[in-house]
């Protein structure tokens, strides 16, 4: 799913107008379709119903709802927070409704002991304050009011945007609306996917307000939510005729004495993704050990050095290893020893295919971040906040605050592809795209489930999808597997294993 911007919202909407499409009509639209999603949620026949409007075109689109919920069997109450609405097609929306049964009351002429009755008996709540065209913080006045919508046990319905969220940037005002749901008017905008807003937001419904789809022609989306659509049509289904050579070598380079199962688990994900050949390249303790745990891989034993990591003395062998591989991943669980370092950059300066650096490679990279100048590869680096946090030397609270920035920033400057693991992932192309990932729960926020991702996106990298594309859909698959674990075993109770054992049931699903 793509989504827009303010402004290329507004580009939408005027090239709609090319299309025979008037603004009250797609006013009138807005309005019929948020008033449909809640006839189809909840019973509104002699409910009451109180719908807060604004001077605004949000406003306009409530004065629509108002009008159908009183259609539709419901005592409504228009409150005009603002006064009388200011826009043509606002001002038209309120000519229609003047000679309805539909009480109309100024907010500041109010007498607010009715109002505090009127919230008290209120079944459904619309809020039509402000929508794309809000910015910054809330006023007093407007603080109060979201303040009595929140106070109430209404169902509250926002149009678009709850009010005192910022589209673009999902930044909300202390005393926002928090809607239970949100009705976004043709597309998604930045607020419905950022992880700072979504959770204003409630549940989230798109409504097709006739926008012709010639209007959404040469409009790119910033931000990409991936969703099951953007995966699905991004994996191809296996063809009958092939054999493991299609579905690529994976050379996964992992594991020390210290940390033996990011190996097992990267390589056991990785074979889980479907990638038709995985190589554990560890030491030959760890491969003697992880090998009952995967029979499928192929293991590469190499010499182990004095702290119980991979010598530098192997990369020879890790260097032939490479050249007939499609994909490499390295860096789960590998330590951090001068070895690891030394082993790491060499890997990386020889490495042609595309290459995924996770864990302790990303660490060893911080080191050094000039590195990622010197290579001839594609890379893509899958950063938690404090291992983002060393990649850009930047505080973590800082990175909290603007990490679509500072990630696309980096990403762009070192030209790679930045996962962001967080509760919402965020991948960043080093084109500046924003890919933002809301699968997965809090019972994944356990060790190994990292190398569980890296072993995903190996997998499927290694297949020929491309690097961006893997990142992205191994967020997502990652995060689905995750929820199907959670159902089974429970957030508290549930391991990052069960995670890859979850991912058939992803791919079943989708019929892959
Ligand atoms: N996108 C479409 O195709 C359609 C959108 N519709 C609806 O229109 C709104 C956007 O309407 P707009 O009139 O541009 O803005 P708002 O209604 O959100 O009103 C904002 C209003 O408030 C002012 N303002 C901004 N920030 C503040 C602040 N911090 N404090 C006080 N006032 C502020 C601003 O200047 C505006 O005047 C969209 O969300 C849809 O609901 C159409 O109806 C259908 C087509
Ligand atoms: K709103």
């Amino acid at each position: 799913m793509v989504v827009v911007t303010n402004s290329q919202m507004k580009q939408i909407e005027e090239n709609s107008l090319k299309y025979s499409m008037s603004m009250k009509r797609l006013m009138e639209n807005a309005g019929s379709a948020a008033a449909m999603f809640i006839r189809r949620t909840m019973e509104v026949d002699g409910k009451f119903c109180t719908v807060f409007c604004g001077r605004g075109n949000n406003g306009g689109d409530g004065l629509v709802v108002a009008r159908k919920l009183y259609e539709s069997g419901a005592n409504v109450v228009v409150v005009l927070t603002d006064g009388d609405p200011a826009t043509d097609q606002a001002k038209e929306m309120m000519e229609l409704i003047a000679p309805m049964d539909v009480a109309l009351v100024y907010y500041e002429k109010e007498d607010p002991a009715y109002l505090k009755e009127r919230l008290e008996a209120t079944d459904i709540i619309v809020d039509a304050i402000y929508g794309t065209g809000f910015h910054g913080q809330l006023d007093e006045k407007h603080r109060k009011i979201c303040e009595l919508i929140n106070g109430t046990t209404a169902q509250v319905i926002a149009l678009d945007v709850p009010s005192g969220v910022t589209c673009d940037t999902g930044f909300a005002d202390e005393y926002a609306v928090i809607a239970d749901m949100t009705i976004a008017f043709d597309s998604y905008k930045p607020l419905h996917v950022l992880p700072v807003s979504v959770g204003y937001c409630g549940e989230i419904k798109t409504a097709d307000i006739g926008i012709p789809p010639q209007a959404h022609e040469g409009i790119e989306g910033q931000f990409i939510l991936v969703d099951n659509e953007f995966v699905f049509s991004r994996l191809p289904k296996r063809r009958r005729d092939s054999h493991k050579g299609s579905y690529g070598k994976l050379l996964n380079i992992a594991g020390s004495q210290k940390y033996m199962g990011a190996a097992i688990l990267s390589t056991m994900a990785a074979m889980r993704a479907g990638a038709g050949y995985v190589t554990l390249a560890s030491t030959k303790e760890v491969c003697r050990t992880a090998l009952p745990s995967l029979l499928e891989a192929v293991m590469l034993p190499l010499k182990q050095g004095k702290e119980g990591h991979i010598s530098y003395e192997s990369l020879p062998e890790i260097l032939e290893a490479l050249e007939n591989s499609t994909a490499l991943l390295i860096g789960n669980g590998l330590d951090v020893t001068q070895d690891t370092c030394r082993l790491v950059y060499e890997v990386l300066k020889n490495a042609k295919c595309p290459v995924i650096v996770d864990g302790d490679g990303i660490n060893v990279i911080s080191r050094n971040i000039d590195i990622l100048k010197q290579t001839n590869c594609n890379i893509v680096l899958t950063p938690h906040m404090k291992e983002l946090s060393r990649l850009t030397t930047l505080p973590i609270e800082q990175l909290k605050q603007d990490r679509y920035t500072i990630g696309a920033n980096f990403a762009r400057e070192y030209g790679c592809t930045v996962v962001m693991k967080d509760a919402y992932t965020a991948t960043a192309g080093a084109d500046g795209r924003m890919y933002i990932n809301t699968t997965g729960n809090a019972g994944m926020a356990k060790a190994g489930s990292g190398d569980v991702l890296a072993g995903i996106i190996g997998g499927l990298a290694a297949q020929g999808i491309d690097l961006v594309t893997a990142a992205a859909a191994g967020a997502y698959l990652h995060g689905l597997a995750g929820n199907y674990a959670a159902c089974k075993y429970s957030q508290y109770g549930m391991l990052p294993r069960e995670i890859i054992d979850q991912l058939p049931k992803v791919f079943l699903h989708n019929d892959r």
